[in-house]
């Protein structure tokens, strides 16, 4: 089941759930709204490869906004950081931002209950558009869980996303084995 307003507000007083900076207003029904942190990042090659470390490059969305092209890749970030200590929480975009021809994760939707840090988007867009730090970006949903768990992402010797970061992070497939 999906949390309620209510309920992520209760959820935050208990501290199973941390949103920061938090603001009251960008509560929604069910959801909570997120914005696009200043850092964006691209990779520096222009073939990738699932089992290489490819290195990105950071650079800051300036005041007057940034301009997203087709066929490229952009790891954003939420402004937010987050921290989910009970509950599922999956990142979803927002319809004003989908209806901008604006993608802002490839695949990869869901957290993991344990899971504390900022959001790395995966940004693409279907025509230029200009994006602005501290857009609404996308959504928090929260959904309950069945059952105990035995590893809680932030305890996974495994859990590759779990450092604290303002920045993008780049794909960690190359500490798969395969
Ligand atoms: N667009 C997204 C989706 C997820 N996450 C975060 C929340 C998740 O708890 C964490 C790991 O996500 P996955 O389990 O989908 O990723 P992997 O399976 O590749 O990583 P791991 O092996 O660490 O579980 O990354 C994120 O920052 N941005």
């Amino acid at each position: 089941m999906i949390l309620t307003d209510k309920e992520i507000l209760a959820e935050i007083v208990k501290g199973n759930i941390l949103i920061q900076p938090y603001d009251r207003s960008c509560l929604g029904t069910n959801s909570y709204d997120v914005h696009l942190g200043k850092h964006l990042a691209t990779y520096k090659d222009a073939i990738i490869d699932a089992r290489k470390h490819n290195e990105i490059l950071h650079f800051e969305i300036p005041e007057t906004g940034f301009v997203l092209q087709p066929a490229t890749l952009y790891l954003g970030v939420t402004h937010e950081y987050t921290e989910s200590h009970a509950h599922v929480p999956f990142l979803e975009g927002k319809s004003s931002v989908g209806r901008l021809g604006i993608d802002i994760h490839a695949t990869a939707g869901k957290g993991d209950v344990g899971f504390c840090n900022t959001w790395t988007l995966e940004i693409s867009v279907t025509q230029p558009v200009r994006v602005y730090a501290g857009m609404p970006i996308g959504q928090l949903i929260y959904f309950e869980v069945k059952g105990d768990i035995e590893n809680l992402y932030n305890k996974k010797s495994n859990a590759k996303y779990n450092t604290r970061t303002e920045l993008p992070v780049e794909s960690m497939m190359w500490k798969n084995q395969f």
